[in-house]
């Protein structure tokens, strides 16, 4: 049976619990079960912190975890990224009030809050500044107000929170983070069991990112139409009852499909449709 590591709480765990269950998982009913099997699929899903899932991956007794990019860099846990998920999509940053520094190398003889203390201190030993880290567990824009710390190191989505507390982004992002599916370093990586989960999970990645485009064209405007719904193979083309024309079906990316559905109209193609994909193996 696959043992996979799930967020039990935070901004991984919904995303999360929703993917998995669009990849036709069982999921836990309440926000208090621990651990759950899944008979049909054989899979037993363990409900951890976010914080702690490569801890449990990289020691080898789950097989494979859903978590934070950031998360598992911090950790420093013998685990790797196998997947990204799209979601938790989010910057580390550093941030201080207005005219306190510019960059990274400003940071020099100061203390920088963090709840990520593994990604500060190697950032700051990789830019050669010599900087104290405070570890504090949340809500780390409060601590320079509070004289904690003169900079902090967050995450950072629409930036909201930090300007709430009156800060300011200093320098580049220190990374990128979204929910990734880890592995320990090193394990099988072609395991039957674990490649069918990552094909579900693609799965779903694949239907929530494109719809399925059918339309009538005239075969002379055939391959121009094709030129603009390529599909990910080649569009199926099938011929219609009347002469001259035919239907096509393709793959297209959703967030593109209403200008591609414009181009077709213009190029004479009618009956244009966009149904959702539920779920897919590619
Ligand atoms: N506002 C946000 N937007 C997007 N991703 C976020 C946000 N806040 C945290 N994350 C991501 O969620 C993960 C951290 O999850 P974790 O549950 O530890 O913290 P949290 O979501 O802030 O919840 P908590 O309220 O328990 O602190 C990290 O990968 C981080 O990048
Ligand atoms: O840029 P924003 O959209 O404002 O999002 C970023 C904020 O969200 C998270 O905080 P959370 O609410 O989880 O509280 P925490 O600091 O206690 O983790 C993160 O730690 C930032 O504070
Ligand atoms: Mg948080």
């Amino acid at each position: 049976m696959l043992r996979i590591a799930v967020p039990n709480k935070g901004s991984l765990s919904g995303p999360a619990a929703d993917m998995l269950h669009e990849a036709g998982y069982q999921q836990r009913r309440e926000s208090k079960e621990l651990r759950i099997v899944d008979p049909v699929n054989e899979v037993e899903f363990f409900y951890l912190r976010p914080r702690d899932i490569a801890i449990y991956v990289s020691s080898g007794r789950l097989d494979i975890g859903i978590t934070g990019r950031d998360l598992l860099i911090d950790s420093g846990a013998d685990a790797e990224e196998i997947l990204p998920l799209g979601f938790a999509r989010s910057t580390f940053r550093y941030a201080t009030k207005p005219g306190t520094a510019g960059g990274v190398a400003d940071l020099r003889g100061m203390t920088v809050a963090t709840s990520y203390e593994g990604i500060v201190a190697k950032h700051l030993a990789d830019h050669g500044v010599d900087a104290s880290v405070v570890h504090l567990d949340g809500a780390v824009e409060t601590a320079i107000e509070l004289g904690v710390a003169e900079v902090i190191a967050d995450v950072v989505e629409t930036g909201t929170s930090l300007r709430n507390a009156g800060l300011e982004i200093i320098g580049e992002p220190i990374m990128k983070s979204e929910a990734v599916v880890i592995r320990r370093t090193g394990a099988d990586p072609d395991e039957p069991k674990v490649q069918q989960f990552l094909r579900r999970l693609q799965g779903v990645l694949v239907a929530r990112t494109y719809v399925m485009m059918d339309y009538d064209c005239r075969v002379e405007q055939l391959e121009k139409a094709v030129a603009l719904t390529p599909g990910l193979e080649s569009p199926t083309v099938s011929p219609l009852h009347n002469e001259g024309w035919v239907a096509v079906r393709a793959m297209v990316p959703a967030r593109e499909a209403q200008r591609i559905m414009d181009d077709l109209y213009e190029i004479g193609a009618r009956a244009i449709l966009t149904t959702a994909i539920h779920a897919c193996r590619l």
